[in-house]
């Protein structure tokens, strides 16, 4: 099966989480942590970060990490590394999302959230 590698950004402000809604593709209208596909040669951090200034055309600082997680869709496997993140500088503007929330835990039920992301607000749920 195909394997696709991807970093995540869960970007805080205070207890906040930045949750954003898929535009286009295949999962439009699903929620998910802003992020993409690593390219070669390049660092986690470095990914992170090119993903979150082409997304959201901000600067970010990664912090600590929290999980990777396995998930096989139907068409390809996917591995998605998963760091709390904030940012350094700028001010978000939803370059290729729809639009994007700040959730509190207690908010964090109330997307309707990728299927490989559950396992993500899960573990989230128990560290905030
Ligand atoms: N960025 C991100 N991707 C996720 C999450 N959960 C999840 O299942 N995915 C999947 C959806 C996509 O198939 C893949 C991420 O790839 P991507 O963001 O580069 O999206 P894409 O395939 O639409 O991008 P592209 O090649 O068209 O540029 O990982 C998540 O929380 N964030």
């Amino acid at each position: 099966m195909k394997k696709i590698e991807v970093v995540a950004a869960i970007i805080k402000d205070g207890d906040k989480i930045l949750a954003t809604q898929r535009g286009y593709g295949e999962f439009a209208g699903s929620w998910e942590f802003p992020g993409g596909k690593m390219e070669e040669g390049e660092s986690r951090e470095d990914a992170l970060c090119r993903e979150i200034k082409e997304e959201l055309e901000v600067d970010i600082k990664v912090d600590d990490y929290l999980l990777t997680i396995e998930y096989d869709y139907p068409n390809f496997h996917l591995t998605m590394h998963c760091y709390f993140c904030h940012v350094v500088e700028g001010v978000i503007n939803f370059v290729e999302h729809t639009s994007g929330r700040w959730l509190e835990k207690g908010e964090l039920d109330t997307v309707k959230w990728l299927p490989a992301d559950l396992d993500v607000v899960e573990k989230l749920m128990g560290v905030l």
